[in-house]
Protein backbone atom coordinates (compact mmCIF):
# COMPACT_ATOMS: atom_id res chain seq x y z
CA UNK A 1 0.00 0.00 0.00
CA UNK A 2 3.17 2.66 0.88
CA UNK A 3 4.16 1.97 -2.38
CA UNK A 4 0.81 2.99 -4.36
CA UNK A 5 0.73 6.48 -2.27
CA UNK A 6 3.00 8.49 -5.01
CA UNK A 7 0.12 6.98 -7.28
CA UNK A 8 -2.74 8.30 -6.04
CA UNK A 9 -3.44 10.59 -9.17
CA UNK A 10 -3.15 7.59 -11.10
CA UNK A 11 -5.02 5.31 -9.09
CA UNK A 12 -7.88 6.97 -8.65
CA UNK A 13 -8.26 7.63 -12.49
CA UNK A 14 -7.99 3.91 -13.20
CA UNK A 15 -10.97 2.61 -10.67
CA UNK A 16 -13.38 5.59 -12.61
CA UNK A 17 -12.50 4.73 -15.51
CA UNK A 18 -12.74 0.59 -14.53
CA UNK A 19 -16.47 1.65 -12.99
CA UNK A 20 -17.49 3.85 -16.00
CA UNK A 21 -16.75 0.81 -18.51
CA UNK A 22 -17.85 -1.82 -16.44
CA UNK A 23 -21.44 -0.15 -15.61
CA UNK A 24 -21.74 0.40 -19.15
CA UNK A 25 -20.81 -3.03 -20.34
CA UNK A 26 -23.26 -4.45 -17.85
CA UNK A 27 -26.42 -2.16 -19.08
CA UNK A 28 -26.06 -3.10 -22.93
CA UNK A 29 -28.22 -6.17 -22.39
CA UNK A 30 -30.64 -4.63 -20.76
CA UNK A 31 -31.19 -2.38 -23.20
CA UNK A 32 -31.58 -4.65 -25.92
CA UNK A 33 -34.30 -6.36 -24.21
CA UNK A 34 -35.94 -3.13 -24.08
CA UNK A 35 -35.11 -2.73 -27.58
CA UNK A 36 -36.81 -5.92 -28.14
CA UNK A 37 -39.55 -5.34 -26.08
CA UNK A 38 -40.25 -2.24 -28.05
CA UNK A 39 -40.32 -3.67 -31.19
CA UNK A 40 -43.02 -6.57 -30.19
CA UNK A 41 -45.24 -3.66 -28.91
CA UNK A 42 -44.31 -1.63 -32.22
CA UNK A 43 -43.17 1.74 -30.44
CA UNK A 44 -40.59 2.98 -32.85
CA UNK A 45 -39.86 5.88 -30.72
CA UNK A 46 -38.82 3.67 -27.65
CA UNK A 47 -37.00 1.73 -29.94
CA UNK A 48 -34.84 4.54 -31.91
CA UNK A 49 -34.00 5.96 -28.18
CA UNK A 50 -32.66 2.84 -27.01
CA UNK A 51 -30.84 2.45 -29.85
CA UNK A 52 -28.63 5.49 -29.75
CA UNK A 53 -28.30 4.98 -25.83
CA UNK A 54 -26.99 1.13 -26.53
CA UNK A 55 -24.22 3.04 -29.15
CA UNK A 56 -23.41 5.86 -26.97
CA UNK A 57 -23.04 3.19 -23.87
CA UNK A 58 -21.14 0.87 -26.38
CA UNK A 59 -18.30 4.06 -27.48
CA UNK A 60 -17.93 5.10 -23.73
CA UNK A 61 -17.18 1.61 -22.45
CA UNK A 62 -14.45 1.54 -25.59
CA UNK A 63 -12.69 5.12 -24.33
CA UNK A 64 -13.41 3.84 -20.68
CA UNK A 65 -11.56 0.93 -21.70
CA UNK A 66 -8.53 2.79 -23.34
CA UNK A 67 -8.14 5.24 -20.02
CA UNK A 68 -8.30 2.41 -17.81
CA UNK A 69 -5.16 0.49 -19.24
CA UNK A 70 -3.12 3.86 -19.49
CA UNK A 71 -3.62 4.33 -15.93
CA UNK A 72 -3.38 0.95 -15.26
CA UNK A 73 0.32 0.73 -17.10
CA UNK A 74 1.26 4.65 -15.49
CA UNK A 75 0.88 2.65 -11.74
CA UNK A 76 2.02 -0.59 -12.60
CA UNK A 77 5.30 0.66 -13.92
CA UNK A 78 5.57 2.69 -11.44
CA UNK A 79 5.00 1.02 -8.80
CA UNK A 80 7.06 -1.77 -9.86
CA UNK A 81 10.12 -0.24 -10.59
CA UNK A 82 10.21 2.05 -6.93
CA UNK A 83 10.07 -1.37 -5.48
CA UNK A 84 12.89 -2.69 -7.99
CA UNK A 85 15.09 0.12 -6.74
CA UNK A 86 13.98 0.05 -3.43
CA UNK A 87 14.95 -4.09 -3.37
CA UNK A 88 18.13 -3.30 -4.93
CA UNK A 89 19.32 -0.54 -2.46
CA UNK A 90 18.38 -2.95 -0.03
CA UNK A 91 20.46 -5.99 -1.33
CA UNK A 92 23.17 -3.21 -1.47
CA UNK A 93 23.02 -3.08 2.31
CA UNK A 94 23.65 -6.52 2.68
CA UNK A 95 27.00 -8.10 4.47
CA UNK A 96 28.54 -11.10 2.55
CA UNK A 97 26.74 -13.20 4.79
CA UNK A 98 23.40 -11.95 3.74
CA UNK A 99 23.97 -12.48 -0.15
CA UNK A 100 25.76 -16.18 0.42
CA UNK A 101 22.47 -17.36 1.82
CA UNK A 102 19.82 -15.82 -0.78
CA UNK A 103 22.46 -16.70 -3.36
CA UNK A 104 23.64 -14.16 -6.21
CA UNK A 105 21.08 -16.18 -8.86
CA UNK A 106 18.08 -16.08 -6.59
CA UNK A 107 18.14 -12.35 -6.29
CA UNK A 108 18.63 -11.70 -9.73
CA UNK A 109 15.78 -14.05 -10.59
CA UNK A 110 13.72 -11.58 -7.62
CA UNK A 111 14.85 -8.77 -9.31
CA UNK A 112 13.68 -9.69 -12.75
CA UNK A 113 11.44 -12.27 -12.84
CA UNK A 114 9.52 -11.77 -9.59
CA UNK A 115 9.22 -8.36 -10.27
CA UNK A 116 7.40 -9.12 -13.78
CA UNK A 117 5.55 -10.98 -11.89
CA UNK A 118 4.51 -8.17 -9.35
CA UNK A 119 3.91 -5.86 -12.21
CA UNK A 120 1.65 -7.90 -14.48
CA UNK A 121 -0.75 -8.35 -11.00
CA UNK A 122 -0.61 -4.59 -10.43
CA UNK A 123 -1.72 -4.40 -14.07
CA UNK A 124 -4.53 -6.89 -13.92
CA UNK A 125 -5.51 -5.64 -10.11
CA UNK A 126 -6.50 -1.82 -12.06
CA UNK A 127 -7.14 -3.34 -15.46
CA UNK A 128 -9.40 -6.86 -14.26
CA UNK A 129 -9.56 -7.52 -10.53
CA UNK A 130 -11.56 -4.04 -9.60
CA UNK A 131 -14.05 -4.57 -13.13
CA UNK A 132 -14.89 -8.53 -11.91
CA UNK A 133 -16.65 -8.31 -8.82
CA UNK A 134 -18.86 -5.61 -10.76
CA UNK A 135 -19.02 -7.48 -14.01
CA UNK A 136 -19.62 -10.67 -11.76
CA UNK A 137 -22.57 -9.30 -9.27
CA UNK A 138 -24.69 -7.26 -11.90
CA UNK A 139 -24.70 -10.09 -14.27
CA UNK A 140 -25.82 -12.17 -11.50
CA UNK A 141 -28.58 -9.65 -10.80
CA UNK A 142 -29.34 -9.25 -14.38
CA UNK A 143 -29.29 -12.86 -14.88
CA UNK A 144 -32.24 -13.16 -11.91
CA UNK A 145 -34.13 -10.00 -12.79
CA UNK A 146 -34.86 -10.52 -16.62
CA UNK A 147 -36.41 -14.02 -15.71
CA UNK A 148 -36.83 -14.74 -11.64
CA UNK A 149 -38.73 -18.41 -12.63
CA UNK A 150 -35.35 -19.96 -13.09
CA UNK A 151 -33.27 -17.96 -10.89
CA UNK A 152 -32.35 -21.68 -9.76
CA UNK A 153 -29.99 -22.30 -13.08
CA UNK A 154 -27.74 -19.07 -12.96
CA UNK A 155 -26.78 -20.01 -8.87
CA UNK A 156 -26.38 -23.70 -10.62
CA UNK A 157 -23.63 -21.96 -13.10
CA UNK A 158 -22.27 -20.29 -10.49
CA UNK A 159 -21.89 -23.33 -8.14
CA UNK A 160 -20.03 -25.34 -10.52
CA UNK A 161 -18.20 -23.30 -11.95
CA UNK A 162 -16.64 -21.70 -8.37
CA UNK A 163 -16.36 -25.02 -7.20
CA UNK A 164 -14.29 -26.51 -10.09
CA UNK A 165 -12.43 -23.15 -10.14
CA UNK A 166 -11.06 -23.23 -6.67
CA UNK A 167 -10.22 -27.14 -7.19
CA UNK A 168 -7.56 -26.13 -9.86
CA UNK A 169 -6.64 -22.88 -8.23
CA UNK A 170 -5.40 -25.43 -5.21
CA UNK A 171 -3.12 -27.52 -7.22
CA UNK A 172 -1.87 -24.76 -9.58
CA UNK A 173 -0.76 -22.81 -6.38
CA UNK A 174 1.16 -25.36 -5.16
CA UNK A 175 2.80 -25.78 -8.49
CA UNK A 176 4.03 -22.55 -8.77
CA UNK A 177 5.97 -22.50 -5.92
CA UNK A 178 7.89 -25.57 -7.44
CA UNK A 179 8.42 -24.25 -10.77
CA UNK A 180 9.75 -20.75 -9.02
CA UNK A 181 12.52 -22.61 -7.03
CA UNK A 182 13.48 -24.46 -10.41
CA UNK A 183 13.46 -21.47 -12.14
CA UNK A 184 16.27 -19.90 -9.22
CA UNK A 185 18.37 -22.80 -9.96
CA UNK A 186 18.21 -22.76 -13.56
CA UNK A 187 19.35 -18.82 -13.34
CA UNK A 188 22.21 -19.56 -10.67
CA UNK A 189 22.99 -22.46 -13.02
CA UNK A 190 23.35 -20.42 -16.27
CA UNK A 191 25.02 -17.80 -14.42
CA UNK A 192 27.46 -19.56 -12.56
CA UNK A 193 28.75 -21.71 -16.08
CA UNK A 194 28.58 -18.09 -18.09
CA UNK A 195 30.46 -16.02 -15.34
CA UNK A 196 33.30 -19.09 -15.08
CA UNK A 197 33.09 -20.29 -19.07
CA UNK A 198 36.56 -20.69 -19.34
CA UNK A 199 36.63 -22.74 -17.41
CA UNK A 200 33.98 -24.89 -18.57
CA UNK A 201 35.73 -24.63 -22.10
CA UNK A 202 39.26 -25.39 -20.76
CA UNK A 203 37.90 -28.94 -18.75
CA UNK A 204 35.90 -29.62 -21.59
CA UNK A 205 32.49 -29.56 -19.24
CA UNK A 206 30.17 -27.84 -22.23
CA UNK A 207 28.11 -31.12 -22.23
CA UNK A 208 28.62 -32.12 -18.68
CA UNK A 209 26.77 -28.68 -17.97
CA UNK A 210 24.77 -28.88 -20.62
CA UNK A 211 23.30 -32.82 -19.12
CA UNK A 212 23.09 -30.53 -15.97
CA UNK A 213 21.23 -27.66 -17.55
CA UNK A 214 19.08 -29.64 -19.57
CA UNK A 215 17.65 -31.89 -16.22
CA UNK A 216 16.30 -28.31 -14.26
CA UNK A 217 14.89 -27.25 -17.47
CA UNK A 218 12.86 -30.60 -18.25
CA UNK A 219 11.51 -29.92 -14.97
CA UNK A 220 10.58 -26.94 -15.72
CA UNK A 221 9.01 -27.84 -18.87
CA UNK A 222 7.13 -30.77 -16.78
CA UNK A 223 5.38 -28.00 -14.11
CA UNK A 224 4.70 -26.14 -17.03
CA UNK A 225 3.13 -28.91 -18.92
CA UNK A 226 0.86 -29.98 -16.15
CA UNK A 227 0.04 -26.09 -15.51
CA UNK A 228 -0.50 -25.98 -19.54
CA UNK A 229 -3.22 -29.20 -18.86
CA UNK A 230 -4.79 -27.63 -15.98
CA UNK A 231 -5.52 -25.04 -18.25
CA UNK A 232 -6.51 -26.34 -21.42
CA UNK A 233 -9.27 -28.10 -19.10
CA UNK A 234 -10.09 -25.30 -17.37
CA UNK A 235 -11.85 -23.03 -20.31
CA UNK A 236 -13.64 -25.98 -21.80
CA UNK A 237 -15.05 -26.95 -18.51
CA UNK A 238 -16.42 -23.62 -17.83
CA UNK A 239 -18.28 -23.25 -21.35
CA UNK A 240 -19.83 -27.27 -20.86
CA UNK A 241 -21.36 -25.80 -17.75
CA UNK A 242 -22.38 -22.56 -18.80
CA UNK A 243 -23.82 -23.64 -22.53
CA UNK A 244 -25.57 -26.37 -20.91
CA UNK A 245 -27.47 -24.07 -18.79
CA UNK A 246 -28.11 -21.81 -21.35
CA UNK A 247 -29.60 -24.82 -22.97
CA UNK A 248 -31.64 -26.14 -20.07
CA UNK A 249 -33.26 -22.50 -19.54
CA UNK A 250 -34.00 -22.38 -23.49
CA UNK A 251 -35.69 -25.62 -23.33
CA UNK A 252 -37.49 -24.45 -20.03
CA UNK A 253 -38.75 -21.30 -21.99
CA UNK A 254 -39.37 -23.00 -25.09
CA UNK A 255 -42.05 -25.60 -23.14
CA UNK A 256 -43.76 -22.58 -21.28
CA UNK A 257 -43.86 -20.43 -24.39
CA UNK A 258 -47.63 -20.71 -24.54
CA UNK A 259 -47.78 -19.61 -21.10
CA UNK A 260 -45.42 -16.63 -20.86
CA UNK A 261 -45.36 -15.53 -24.92
CA UNK A 262 -43.13 -12.60 -23.90
CA UNK A 263 -40.31 -14.70 -22.25
CA UNK A 264 -38.96 -14.52 -26.02
CA UNK A 265 -37.93 -11.30 -25.74
CA UNK A 266 -35.43 -12.58 -22.86
CA UNK A 267 -33.76 -15.20 -24.30
CA UNK A 268 -31.35 -12.69 -26.11
CA UNK A 269 -30.13 -10.70 -23.02
CA UNK A 270 -29.75 -14.03 -21.09
CA UNK A 271 -27.62 -15.50 -22.90
CA UNK A 272 -25.65 -12.05 -22.77
CA UNK A 273 -25.80 -12.34 -19.19
CA UNK A 274 -25.24 -15.62 -18.42
CA UNK A 275 -22.13 -15.70 -20.87
CA UNK A 276 -20.63 -12.26 -19.60
CA UNK A 277 -20.54 -14.12 -15.97
CA UNK A 278 -18.83 -16.96 -17.63
CA UNK A 279 -16.22 -15.35 -19.36
CA UNK A 280 -16.09 -13.10 -16.33
CA UNK A 281 -15.70 -15.79 -13.63
CA UNK A 282 -12.78 -17.51 -16.20
CA UNK A 283 -10.95 -14.09 -16.72
CA UNK A 284 -11.28 -13.81 -12.68
CA UNK A 285 -9.96 -17.57 -12.46
CA UNK A 286 -7.20 -16.85 -14.73
CA UNK A 287 -6.12 -13.89 -12.94
CA UNK A 288 -6.20 -15.37 -9.48
CA UNK A 289 -3.85 -17.69 -10.64
CA UNK A 290 -1.66 -15.22 -11.91
CA UNK A 291 -1.99 -13.61 -8.68
CA UNK A 292 -1.16 -16.52 -6.81
CA UNK A 293 1.86 -16.35 -8.82
CA UNK A 294 2.60 -12.77 -8.28
CA UNK A 295 1.87 -13.55 -4.39
CA UNK A 296 4.42 -15.99 -4.31
CA UNK A 297 6.73 -13.81 -6.17
CA UNK A 298 5.92 -10.79 -3.79
CA UNK A 299 6.99 -13.36 -0.39
CA UNK A 300 10.21 -13.63 -2.09
CA UNK A 301 10.51 -10.00 -2.27
CA UNK A 302 8.94 -8.91 0.97
CA UNK A 303 11.72 -11.82 1.86
CA UNK A 304 14.50 -9.90 0.80
CA UNK A 305 13.03 -6.30 1.84
CA UNK A 306 12.43 -7.99 5.34
CA UNK A 307 15.98 -9.25 6.00
CA UNK A 308 18.01 -7.37 8.30
CA UNK A 309 21.53 -6.44 7.33
CA UNK A 310 23.85 -9.02 9.22
CA UNK A 311 26.15 -6.04 9.59
CA UNK A 312 24.53 -2.70 11.32
CA UNK A 313 26.43 -0.05 11.46
CA UNK A 314 26.33 3.45 13.66
CA UNK A 315 24.91 6.24 11.23
CA UNK A 316 25.05 8.25 14.31
CA UNK A 317 28.93 8.10 14.58
CA UNK A 318 31.35 10.53 12.42
CA UNK A 319 31.43 10.22 9.20
CA UNK A 320 35.37 11.34 9.50
CA UNK A 321 38.01 8.94 8.88
CA UNK A 322 39.34 7.03 11.02
CA UNK A 323 43.22 6.42 12.36
CA UNK A 324 45.66 4.05 10.66
CA UNK A 325 46.10 1.51 13.93
CA UNK A 326 43.92 -1.61 14.02
CA UNK A 327 43.58 -4.16 16.90
CA UNK A 328 42.61 -7.71 16.90
CA UNK A 329 41.35 -8.50 20.58
CA UNK A 330 41.02 -12.02 21.11
CA UNK A 331 38.55 -12.69 17.64
CA UNK A 332 36.68 -15.91 17.14
CA UNK A 333 34.91 -15.90 13.75
CA UNK A 334 32.40 -18.79 11.89
CA UNK A 335 31.24 -18.29 8.67
CA UNK A 336 27.43 -18.01 9.04
CA UNK A 337 27.37 -21.75 6.89
CA UNK A 338 30.37 -23.10 8.67
CA UNK A 339 30.71 -25.56 11.84
CA UNK A 340 34.13 -24.47 13.57
CA UNK A 341 35.55 -21.11 13.63
CA UNK A 342 37.91 -20.21 10.87
CA UNK A 343 39.53 -17.68 13.07
CA UNK A 344 40.54 -18.85 16.41
CA UNK A 345 41.30 -16.28 19.75
CA UNK A 346 43.33 -13.91 17.20
CA UNK A 347 44.64 -10.71 19.01
CA UNK A 348 47.11 -8.06 17.92
CA UNK A 349 48.19 -4.62 17.30
CA UNK A 350 49.32 -2.80 14.95
CA UNK A 351 50.53 0.86 14.82
CA UNK A 352 49.51 3.52 11.95
CA UNK A 353 52.08 3.50 8.90
CA UNK A 354 53.37 -0.04 9.42
CA UNK A 355 53.58 -2.52 6.86
CA UNK A 356 52.27 -5.79 7.95
CA UNK A 357 52.74 -9.08 6.10
CA UNK A 358 50.39 -12.04 6.44
CA UNK A 359 51.70 -15.64 5.42
CA UNK A 360 50.33 -18.68 6.41
CA UNK A 361 49.21 -22.07 4.69
CA UNK A 362 45.97 -22.22 2.13
CA UNK A 363 43.20 -22.00 3.87
CA UNK A 364 44.59 -21.05 7.01
CA UNK A 365 42.43 -17.96 7.66
CA UNK A 366 44.47 -14.91 5.82
CA UNK A 367 41.81 -13.46 3.48
CA UNK A 368 39.53 -14.20 6.33
CA UNK A 369 41.51 -11.80 8.60
CA UNK A 370 41.62 -9.23 6.29
CA UNK A 371 37.71 -9.19 5.51
CA UNK A 372 36.77 -8.78 9.04
CA UNK A 373 39.20 -5.31 8.82
CA UNK A 374 37.04 -4.10 6.65
CA UNK A 375 34.05 -5.61 8.44
CA UNK A 376 32.43 -7.11 5.56
CA UNK A 377 31.65 -9.88 8.60
CA UNK A 378 31.58 -10.03 12.41
CA UNK A 379 33.44 -11.75 14.94
CA UNK A 380 32.04 -14.53 16.86
CA UNK A 381 33.71 -12.88 19.92
CA UNK A 382 35.93 -10.36 21.02
CA UNK A 383 36.70 -7.03 19.29
CA UNK A 384 38.19 -5.77 15.74
CA UNK A 385 39.57 -1.82 16.63
CA UNK A 386 40.26 0.95 14.16
CA UNK A 387 42.26 3.93 15.32
CA UNK A 388 41.19 2.75 18.62
CA UNK A 389 37.15 2.45 18.09
CA UNK A 390 35.23 -0.65 18.05
CA UNK A 391 33.80 -1.45 14.43
CA UNK A 392 30.87 -1.85 15.58
CA UNK A 393 30.44 1.22 16.84
CA UNK A 394 31.29 3.02 13.35
CA UNK A 395 30.20 4.82 10.80
CA UNK A 396 29.75 2.93 7.68
CA UNK A 397 31.25 6.04 5.36
CA UNK A 398 34.05 6.81 7.87
CA UNK A 399 35.04 3.34 7.59
CA UNK A 400 34.72 2.94 3.85
CA UNK A 401 37.10 6.06 3.65
CA UNK A 402 39.56 4.31 5.89
CA UNK A 403 39.95 1.24 4.89
CA UNK A 404 40.70 0.29 0.77
CA UNK A 405 40.40 -3.31 0.33
CA UNK A 406 41.95 -4.68 -3.39
CA UNK A 407 41.25 -8.55 -3.52
CA UNK A 408 42.58 -11.43 -3.98
CA UNK A 409 40.37 -11.80 -7.34
CA UNK A 410 40.50 -8.68 -9.25
CA UNK A 411 36.76 -7.43 -10.04
CA UNK A 412 36.56 -4.67 -12.95
CA UNK A 413 33.10 -3.36 -13.66
CA UNK A 414 32.24 -2.40 -17.26
CA UNK A 415 32.85 1.69 -18.45
CA UNK A 416 36.06 3.01 -18.40
CA UNK A 417 39.54 2.25 -16.73
CA UNK A 418 39.14 5.74 -15.21
CA UNK A 419 35.18 4.86 -13.97
CA UNK A 420 37.35 2.11 -12.53
CA UNK A 421 40.23 3.71 -10.47
CA UNK A 422 37.12 6.21 -9.13
CA UNK A 423 35.51 3.88 -7.82
CA UNK A 424 38.27 4.31 -4.99
CA UNK A 425 37.39 7.82 -5.04
CA UNK A 426 34.46 9.42 -7.09
CA UNK A 427 36.49 13.24 -7.13
CA UNK A 428 40.11 11.90 -7.74
CA UNK A 429 41.53 14.17 -10.66
CA UNK A 430 42.98 12.55 -13.14
CA UNK A 431 47.18 13.39 -12.12
CA UNK A 432 45.65 11.13 -8.33
CA UNK A 433 44.79 8.35 -11.14
CA UNK A 434 48.45 8.95 -13.19
CA UNK A 435 49.98 8.54 -9.98
CA UNK A 436 48.33 5.74 -8.48
CA UNK A 437 48.45 3.73 -12.06
CA UNK A 438 52.16 4.51 -12.13
CA UNK A 439 52.55 3.04 -8.68
CA UNK A 440 50.53 -0.16 -9.42
CA UNK A 441 52.76 -0.58 -12.82
CA UNK A 442 49.69 0.06 -14.42
CA UNK A 443 50.23 3.03 -16.51
CA UNK A 444 52.73 2.09 -19.07
CA UNK A 445 49.65 -0.45 -20.65
CA UNK A 446 46.97 1.95 -20.18
CA UNK A 447 49.16 5.07 -21.39
CA UNK A 448 49.24 2.43 -24.80
CA UNK A 449 45.63 2.78 -25.58
CA UNK A 450 44.79 5.51 -28.47
CA UNK A 451 41.95 6.72 -25.63
CA UNK A 452 44.81 6.06 -22.53
CA UNK A 453 42.34 6.36 -19.42
CA UNK A 454 38.99 6.67 -21.38
CA UNK A 455 39.80 3.20 -22.74
CA UNK A 456 36.59 1.09 -22.35
CA UNK A 457 36.31 -2.11 -19.77
CA UNK A 458 33.90 -4.44 -21.39
CA UNK A 459 31.54 -6.50 -19.55
CA UNK A 460 33.56 -8.58 -16.86
CA UNK A 461 36.27 -6.88 -17.57
CA UNK A 462 37.17 -9.79 -21.21
CA UNK A 463 39.73 -7.10 -22.58
CA UNK A 464 42.59 -7.02 -19.87
CA UNK A 465 44.44 -9.90 -18.81
CA UNK A 466 44.48 -11.39 -15.54
CA UNK A 467 48.04 -9.38 -14.78
CA UNK A 468 46.39 -5.72 -15.91
CA UNK A 469 43.09 -6.53 -13.95
CA UNK A 470 45.29 -7.16 -10.77
CA UNK A 471 47.49 -3.64 -11.47
CA UNK A 472 44.19 -2.31 -12.22
CA UNK A 473 42.38 -3.56 -9.13
CA UNK A 474 45.30 -2.35 -7.08
CA UNK A 475 45.42 0.95 -8.73
CA UNK A 476 41.94 1.44 -7.55
CA UNK A 477 42.86 0.75 -3.50
CA UNK A 478 45.40 3.43 -3.97
CA UNK A 479 42.96 6.13 -5.92
CA UNK A 480 41.81 5.77 -2.34
CA UNK A 481 43.96 7.22 -0.27
CA UNK A 482 42.68 5.37 2.68
CA UNK A 483 44.88 5.37 6.21
CA UNK A 484 44.68 1.39 5.97
CA UNK A 485 45.34 -0.73 2.86
CA UNK A 486 44.95 -4.27 2.70
CA UNK A 487 46.34 -5.93 -0.66
CA UNK A 488 45.00 -9.58 -0.37
CA UNK A 489 46.97 -11.80 -2.75
CA UNK A 490 47.13 -9.07 -4.96
CA UNK A 491 50.08 -9.32 -6.71
CA UNK A 492 50.13 -13.53 -7.63
CA UNK A 493 49.59 -12.70 -11.24
CA UNK A 494 52.50 -9.79 -11.50
CA UNK A 495 55.77 -11.02 -12.63
CA UNK A 496 58.51 -10.55 -10.37
CA UNK A 497 60.07 -7.51 -11.68
CA UNK A 498 56.48 -5.91 -11.19
CA UNK A 499 56.02 -6.83 -7.58
CA UNK A 500 59.07 -5.41 -6.47
CA UNK A 501 58.47 -2.22 -8.48
CA UNK A 502 54.61 -2.27 -6.83
CA UNK A 503 56.39 -3.41 -3.25
CA UNK A 504 58.78 -0.12 -3.75
CA UNK A 505 56.44 2.23 -4.52
CA UNK A 506 54.00 0.95 -1.56
CA UNK A 507 57.35 1.49 0.71
CA UNK A 508 58.32 4.96 -0.46
CA UNK A 509 55.29 6.54 -1.57
CA UNK A 510 52.60 5.73 1.31
CA UNK A 511 55.02 5.96 4.75
CA UNK A 512 52.09 6.73 6.48
CA UNK A 513 49.41 4.50 4.86
CA UNK A 514 49.19 1.09 7.47
CA UNK A 515 49.63 -1.68 4.54
CA UNK A 516 48.39 -5.27 4.68
CA UNK A 517 49.90 -7.46 2.48
CA UNK A 518 48.81 -11.09 2.34
CA UNK A 519 51.17 -13.27 -0.10
CA UNK A 520 51.63 -16.74 -0.51
CA UNK A 521 55.66 -15.76 -1.04
CA UNK A 522 57.77 -15.24 1.45
CA UNK A 523 60.14 -12.25 -0.38
CA UNK A 524 56.15 -10.42 -1.08
CA UNK A 525 56.34 -9.58 2.79
CA UNK A 526 60.00 -10.24 3.46
CA UNK A 527 60.76 -6.21 4.15
CA UNK A 528 57.49 -5.46 6.32
CA UNK A 529 57.43 -4.08 10.10
CA UNK A 530 56.20 -7.01 11.32
CA UNK A 531 54.69 -10.51 9.91
CA UNK A 532 51.90 -12.38 11.28
CA UNK A 533 51.92 -16.20 10.75
CA UNK A 534 48.38 -17.90 10.73
CA UNK A 535 48.13 -21.79 10.90
CA UNK A 536 44.82 -23.25 11.12
CA UNK A 537 42.73 -20.08 11.89
CA UNK A 538 45.53 -19.39 15.07
CA UNK A 539 47.93 -16.46 15.12
CA UNK A 540 50.96 -18.99 15.96
CA UNK A 541 53.76 -15.86 15.45
CA UNK A 542 54.45 -12.50 14.65
CA UNK A 543 57.73 -10.63 14.46
CA UNK A 544 59.72 -9.47 11.21
CA UNK A 545 61.34 -12.05 8.65
CA UNK A 546 64.70 -12.38 10.60
CA UNK A 547 63.34 -12.57 13.84
CA UNK A 548 60.14 -15.43 12.70
CA UNK A 549 63.27 -17.62 11.03
CA UNK A 550 64.81 -18.00 14.76
CA UNK A 551 61.48 -18.41 16.40
CA UNK A 552 59.21 -19.05 14.60
CA UNK A 553 59.21 -22.92 13.10
CA UNK A 554 56.15 -22.97 10.97
CA UNK A 555 57.78 -19.87 9.28
CA UNK A 556 60.64 -21.57 8.54
CA UNK A 557 59.11 -24.41 6.93
CA UNK A 558 56.76 -21.88 4.67
CA UNK A 559 60.56 -20.64 4.24
CA UNK A 560 62.56 -23.63 3.37
CA UNK A 561 59.40 -24.84 0.73
CA UNK A 562 60.28 -21.64 -1.10
CA UNK A 563 63.07 -21.80 -3.68
CA UNK A 564 65.79 -20.05 -1.45
CA UNK A 565 66.98 -18.24 -4.33
CA UNK A 566 63.67 -16.44 -5.01
CA UNK A 567 63.10 -15.96 -0.94
CA UNK A 568 66.12 -13.97 -1.02
CA UNK A 569 64.77 -11.76 -3.78
CA UNK A 570 67.58 -12.67 -6.54
CA UNK A 571 66.58 -13.11 -9.91
N1 LIG B 1 32.40 -17.49 2.36
C1 LIG B 1 32.81 -18.56 3.03
N2 LIG B 1 31.91 -19.39 3.61
C2 LIG B 1 32.32 -20.47 4.30
N3 LIG B 1 33.61 -20.81 4.48
C3 LIG B 1 34.55 -20.03 3.92
C4 LIG B 1 34.19 -18.88 3.16
N4 LIG B 1 35.32 -18.29 2.73
C5 LIG B 1 36.33 -19.05 3.19
N5 LIG B 1 35.88 -20.09 3.91
C6 LIG B 1 36.70 -21.12 4.59
O1 LIG B 1 37.51 -20.47 5.56
C7 LIG B 1 38.82 -21.02 5.56
C8 LIG B 1 39.84 -19.90 5.42
O2 LIG B 1 39.70 -19.28 4.16
P1 LIG B 1 40.56 -18.03 3.71
O3 LIG B 1 40.09 -17.64 2.37
O4 LIG B 1 40.55 -17.03 4.80
O5 LIG B 1 42.01 -18.69 3.63
P2 LIG B 1 43.35 -18.08 3.08
O6 LIG B 1 44.37 -18.32 4.14
O7 LIG B 1 43.17 -16.69 2.62
O8 LIG B 1 43.61 -19.06 1.86
P3 LIG B 1 44.33 -18.76 0.45
O9 LIG B 1 45.77 -18.53 0.72
O10 LIG B 1 44.11 -20.04 -0.28
O11 LIG B 1 43.63 -17.60 -0.15
C9 LIG B 1 38.87 -22.04 4.44
O12 LIG B 1 38.80 -23.32 5.04
C10 LIG B 1 37.65 -21.77 3.62
O13 LIG B 1 37.11 -22.98 3.18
Amino acid sequence: MPHFKRYKKDVILALVAIFVSAFSSLYQPKLLENIQKAIMADNRDSVIRDGIWLIVLGLIAIVAGIFNVYFAARVAQGVTSDLREETYAKIQSFSFGNIEEFSAGSLTTRLINDMNQIMNMIMQLFMQMLRMPILIVGSFIFCIIIIPRYWWATVLMVALIMGFGVFVLKRMNALFGKYQVKMDEISNHAQETLQGVRVVKSFNQGPQEVKKFNQTSDKLNDYNIVIGYWFSAVMPAFQLIAYLVITLVVFLIGKNIAAHPSDVTVVSPFVNYILTLLWTIMIAGMTMMQFSRANISLGRIKEVLDTKPAIKFNENASTEKLGGSVEFDDVTFTYPDGDAPTLKDISFKVNAGEMIGIVGATGSGKSTLAQLIARLYDPDKGEVKIGGHNLKNVNETALRKTVAFVLQKAILFSGTVASNLRQGNNRAKLHELQRAAGMAQASEFIERYNDSYDHEVEERSANFSGGQKQRLSIARGLVAKSPILILDDSTSALDAESEKKVQKALEHELPDTTTFIIAEKIVSVKNADKILVLDDGKLVAEGTHEELLKTSPIYQEIYNTQKPREVRGEN
